[in-house]
């Protein structure tokens, strides 16, 4: 049986093993747009009022983990040229896809469908996806995808513009957090870049199935494009709130890493793409990550007596293995890590 649903168009209604326990499923998964969820504007950082710009974005990564960036500095064209390699990548047949299936998990370059574990799924996901690590280039660029045969150039210059996105919003945020300036963009803390494709084809009944399920990214932050297709849910207050579709914006949310690194200033929100039954909906997700060797911990200037720390020091790889161990509970892996009251 095929497993990648981009090369399964004929498909009329929703396969059982994709069909989610009720209680999972999104149901009513067309809740109207957020207009809450803050959209800032990245250039008046630097021509503008820099004080009032760090200041919404703090707000937002406190109150939602997440915001939209606009005004960043790449272009709608570069943007979209970027997006249209990725996409190709889905259209390719299935030997294309097979070829860079992982035989054995630790293979760079990931070419999968649902998760990365799919005979042990308990219910499958409805895309496709493609990841790999992207930075250092000079590391990993030659053991990217050789067709579309763009790709390795195209998505490498990209990959030097997002990481220096990225860079410049974890300055905004340690200015912010009254940390002095590369606080977190350092190359031990923020040296690694991963993206992470996926790929949602039309769903026959969006109501019955996940593009993926609720999760927090692990990471430092998640730069994320998608184009004007909406499908990203994020949970807030116990209620799932759709966020806009805005071609020319990135989309940022604050992952568990810096999570950890702030002392749960900065919160990591619960997310979920959901799918729909009219288009394909292909995101690219950026994660800018810590080494693996590095050690995440509440970060000693924003410790004190009244700010105890509450979670623990551990290798950021040893993090990543419970991440991938207990898969979608992050409470649990974060309870993990929390401090134990101290005893009487
Ligand atoms: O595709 C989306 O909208 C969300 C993807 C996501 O959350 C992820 O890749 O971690
Ligand atoms: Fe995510």
């Amino acid at each position: 049986m095929e497993k990648f649903v981009s090369n399964r168009s004929s498909i009329k209604s929703v396969p059982e093993d994709y069909v989610f326990p009720q209680e999972t499923r999104p149901g009513n998964f067309k809740i109207p747009i957020n207009k809450t969820i803050p959209i800032i504007d990245l250039s008046e950082a630097q021509n503008g009022d820099r004080t009032k710009t760090i200041q919404q974005i703090i707000k937002a990564a406190e109150e939602f983990g997440f915001f939209q960036v606009i005004n960043h500095g790449l272009s709608l064209d570069e943007m979209k040229e970027t997006m249209s390699i990725f996409k190709e990548v889905f259209e390719k047949p299935n030997e294309y896809k097979h070829d860079l299936y992982p035989e054995e998990i630790l293979k760079t370059c990931k070419m999968f469908s649902s998760t990365l574990k799919y005979e042990c799924d308990k219910v499958h996901l409805w895309r496709d996806s493609l990841r790999h690590p992207a930075y250092p280039l000079e590391e990993w660029q030659h053991l990217w995808p050789e067709y579309p045969n763009t790709y390795r150039e195209c998505v490498g210059n990209y990959s030097v513009k997002i990481k220096e996105l990225g860079s410049r919003i974890m300055n905004l945020i340690s200015e912010g957090l009254g940390l002095e300036c590369g606080y977190f963009d350092n190359d031990n803390l923020s040296d690694s870049l991963v993206i992470s494709l996926n790929h949602y084809p039309p769903c026959p009944d969006p109501s019955l199935t996940l593009g993926v399920i609720k999760h927090f990214d692990a990471y430092l932050i998640t730069v994320l494009q998608q184009e004007d297709i909406c499908g990203l849910q994020v949970l807030k207050d116990g209620e799932w709130i759709a966020v806009d579709a805005i071609p020319h914006a990135f989309v940022i949310n604050i992952g568990c890493a810096l999570q950890i690194l702030t002392n749960g200033k900065l919160k990591s929100a619960e997310h979920r793409a959901v799918t729909n039954s009219d288009q394909a909906r292909t995101t690219a997700a950026f994660f800018i990550a810590p080494s693996g060797d590095c050690f995440i911990e509440p970060t000693k200037d924003l410790i004190d007596e009244h700010n105890p720390p509450i979670y623990k020091s551990y290798k950021y790889k040893e993090f990543l293995t419970r991440y991938f161990q207990k898969q979608y509970d992050m409470d649990m892996v974060l309870k993990s890590y929390e401090e134990e009251e101290p005893k009487d």
